[in-house]
């Protein structure tokens, strides 16, 4: 049977337990994909373990205090819900515009383009088992499209190859497409925007002369982009398009959520809510720009720990936009970017 193809959508995953935590952090330390250590790779695994113990307690209080554990795999099956829906309607529709409607198997008038999955980098459900469940269900097409509007070696990069590497392991041989990036997505552009508007109703004073907004993405040391990982240009061209469709006066882009030693991309985030408390700000709000999905960088550390800082700092005014989830114009981009890597 010629199946429909799958599309596989990839995200970071985040412990379902406190228990889980310590393992989550060596599934991540161990891929040297994301953090390479320099005494080489026989070493990698006993660091990467030594480095999640040290770890853990410090990580696992940002789970505790949202609930304690990561929302981010609850987050992405709802985007995949709505993706799986999207897709549905495409195909009714387009095959209404291009008047061949074509005969559906029987019992499902509106079968979809595609079936959606997920599958999580670090915890679960993981690369071997998803692959095992698209291979035992026959799929000869598979679509990887990351959550990751933004291309890095460290997230999209390393997903795409320890999804081939399960592949592999299991020789299962489909036709795989990765979309790559999509930052430039007008209608992601303009679900950034409608959530900033929506949540600046929420100010006192819900008048752009009056906030100050930021932009904050995820952090990369500054070694891996000067080693060539296009993260900064692609955050930075998103912070662009954004900000020109919006046109708010008072915007500033910022990286957060570094780990260990390294110098990582700046201006960190911290560093501008001290700056711009100190210049008087009294009215912020901050953007997650690098996140389609909340989580423990957006719930804990934007929305608590900066939170605070911001409060201390005379910040009367503080809040953070959420993630766009299963925004419907994020939802039509991810649908779009589906039905092109198919055509
Ligand atoms: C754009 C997205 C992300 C990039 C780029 C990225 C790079 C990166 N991250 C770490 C280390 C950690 N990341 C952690 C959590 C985490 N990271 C992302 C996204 C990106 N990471 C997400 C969505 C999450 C949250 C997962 C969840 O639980 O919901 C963590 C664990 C939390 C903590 O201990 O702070 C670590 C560690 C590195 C080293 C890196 C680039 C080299
Ligand atoms: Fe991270
Ligand atoms: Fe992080």
């Amino acid at each position: 049977m010629d199946r429909r193809p799958a599309v596989v959508l990839l995200n970071l995953g985040g412990p379902d337990s406190l228990g889980a935590v310590r393992p989550f952090l060596y599934n991540l330390f161990a891929d040297p994909d994301i953090f390479k250590f320099p005494l080489g790779a026989v070493l990698q695994k006993p660091l990467a373990a030594l480095i999640a113990w040290r770890r853990a307690p410090e990580a696992a209080k940002g789970y505790a205090a949202i609930g304690g554990k990561s929302p981010l795999l609850e987050n992405t099956l709802v985007q995949a819900q709505a993706l799986q829906h999207a897709l549905a309607d495409e195909e009714d529709k387009l095959a209404r515009v291009a008047g061949t409607r074509r005969a559906l198997p029987a019992g499902s008038d509106n079968a979809p383009l595609a079936d959606v999955h997920v599958c999580m980098r670090y915890w679960h459900p993981m690369a071997p088992e998803v692959v095992g469940r698209l291979k035992a269900a026959g799929y000869t097409r598979v679509v990887l499209l990351p959550l990751y509007p933004q291309y890095s070696v460290t997230t999209t990069g390393s997903s795409y190859n320890d999804f081939r590497r399960a592949c592999e392991r299991a020789s299962y041989r489909p036709e795989l497409r990765l979309i790559r990036e999509w930052y430039d997505d007008a209608d992601y552009h303009q679900a950034i925007v409608d959530s900033i508007e929506n949540e600046m109703s929420r100010f006192p004073v819900p008048d752009p002369e009056r906030i100050e907004l930021l932009f904050s993405a995820h952090g990369l040391p500054k070694k891996v982009v000067d080693a060539g990982d296009p993260y900064r240009d692609h955050i930075e061209a998103t912070y662009a398009a954004v900000r020109s469709r919006l046109g708010w006066p008072h915007v500033a882009l910022c990286y957060q959520s570094r780990v260990g030693p390294l110098e990582w991309l700046r201006p960190y985030t911290d560093d501008v809510i001290r700056e711009k408390a100190a210049a008087g700000t009294k009215q912020m709000l901050v953007y997650p720009i690098a996140f389609v999905s909340d989580h423990v960088e957006t719930l804990f550390e934007l929305g608590i720990t900066y939170a605070e800082l911001a409060r201390k700092r005379g910040i009367a005014h503080y809040r953070v936009a959420p993630a766009l989830n299963a925004h419907p114009l994020l939802i039509r981009a991810l649908a779009r970017r589906v039905r092109e890597a198919l055509a």
